[in-house]
């Protein structure tokens, strides 16, 4: 029997609907629920992304292809969306269980004080014994504020209610050393143990005809979660009764190991929660001082600013090569930084005519990228 743990599972589209006709299936979502349900009742707290309001809604309509404006998708997802749900309520409550529907937009978690709200509701449904059934608000988001993706969306959400597993249910059984459906000499990979592999993040350019986002942001959900104290699995979503035996450690799918030291829950919202607004390119000196020796950034370290953003906004920040490395919230605008980057501490209240804070970004406000 293995310890009651938090699991948030998400299953793509690719999983849920039939390619060729965009009907759901049911051979997948009658074992899916009926696994989720088990596991609750053996006191595990269940979360579910679900995707599908797209595809289910194309199908209602009679569509043959994923709608290409965006004004389209959010009407298909609006109709989609609501069946999806009805089914959702039709199987769950055959077997007696309880769930909610939680649609979910970027600037839900950006706001803190809407991040910390949707916190709250998570963890009240979840004592409440429900299973939430959460999905990106498709019909209101809009294009600059968008998850885009639910991979990422299910990272957030398990780094955000702490959960011990995230299950990335797809149509292909592991992660492979290139995409298996067009590279027949594709290697599976079995485990990742820290940090994703580069020669991996090159090879991730496909996706099956109704996914959304293919391997390449199962990857990035990956990171975002490990680097939250997730264990994250991509496994396939025709055989949701491996669920139980993954939780109980078989080696099943791609099994990503997490960060060991997570960063703190503020340091996690500043990293991925937030949407940068711009980057700030540093020197070597800087980024030795940010990532290896845990200081603040100073304007001196500071070499190019791109983007326009007001003191308080999140930035990427990036080594002399252009890589990230960390993103934290500036204390000034990019206009301010332009003009003080580069320069020592005591010449920055000569430059901008009044006395401003030492520090570019305070360490406070600094989350390393894993
Ligand atoms: N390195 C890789 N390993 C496994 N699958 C890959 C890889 N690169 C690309 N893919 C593609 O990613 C697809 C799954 O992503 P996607 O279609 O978005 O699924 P979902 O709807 O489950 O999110 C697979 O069908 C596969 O063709
Ligand atoms: N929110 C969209 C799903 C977007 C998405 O990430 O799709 P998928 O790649 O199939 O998981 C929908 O419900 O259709």
């Amino acid at each position: 029997m293995v310890a009651a743990v938090t699991v948030v599972v998400k299953i793509g589209t690719s999983s849920l609907t039939d390619a060729q006709s965009g009907s759901l299936r049911l051979s997948v979502l009658g074992p899916l629920v009926e696994v989720l349900t088990r596991l609750r009742g053996q006191g595990h707290s269940v979360i579910l992304v679900s995707s599908g309001a797209v595809g289910v809604g194309c199908s209602r309509l009679g569509l043959r292809q994923r709608p290409t404006t965006i004004a389209e998708k959010q009407a298909v997802a609006a109709v989609g969306q609501g069946r999806l749900m009805r089914l959702y309520d039709d199987l769950f409550s055959a077997l007696n269980q309880p769930i909610a529907q939680v649609l979910l937009t970027r600037s839900d978690l950006v706001e803190r004080t809407r991040y910390v709200n949707a916190n709250r509701t998570f963890a009240q449904l979840l004592q409440m014994g429900v299973i939430p059934i959460v999905n990106e608000n498709d019909t209101v988001a809009v294009e600059e504020l968008k998850f885009g993706d639910n991979d990422s969306l299910s990272a957030l959400v398990a780094s955000m209610v702490q959960a011990q597993w995230l299950i990335l249910l797809t149509d292909v059984d592991k992660l492979y050393s290139a995409d298996p459906n067009r590279d027949p000499a594709a290697e599976p990979i079995e485990r990742v143990m820290r940090g994703i592999p580069l020669r991996v993040k090159a090879e991730v350019q496909g996706k099956s005809g109704w996914g959304t986002g293919g391997m390449a942001t199962k990857l990035t959900a990956a990171q975002i979660a490990t680097a939250a104290g997730v264990t994250v699995v991509i496994t396939n979503g025709k055989r949701p009764e491996q669920i139980p035996a993954i939780l109980a450690g078989e080696a099943i799918g791609t099994r990503f190991d997490p960060a060991p030291q997570p960063a703190s829950a503020r340091k996690r919202w500043i990293a991925y929660g937030l949407v940068p607004e711009g980057s700030l390119t540093l020197d070597a000196g800087a980024v030795r001082a940010v990532c290896e020796q845990g200081r603040s950034l100073l304007p001196a370290g500071v070499t190019a600013i791109s983007g326009e953003f007001e003191a308080g906004a999140a930035v990427r920040l990036c080594d002399p090569s252009g890589q990230e490395v960390a993103r934290g919230l500036v204390n000034y605008s990019a206009e301010e930084l332009r003009r003080i980057k580069g320069k020592k501490t005591a010449e920055i209240p000569h430059i901008l005519g009044y006395e401003g804070v030492d520090t570019a970004i305070h360490r406070d406000n600094l989350a390393l990228l894993d």
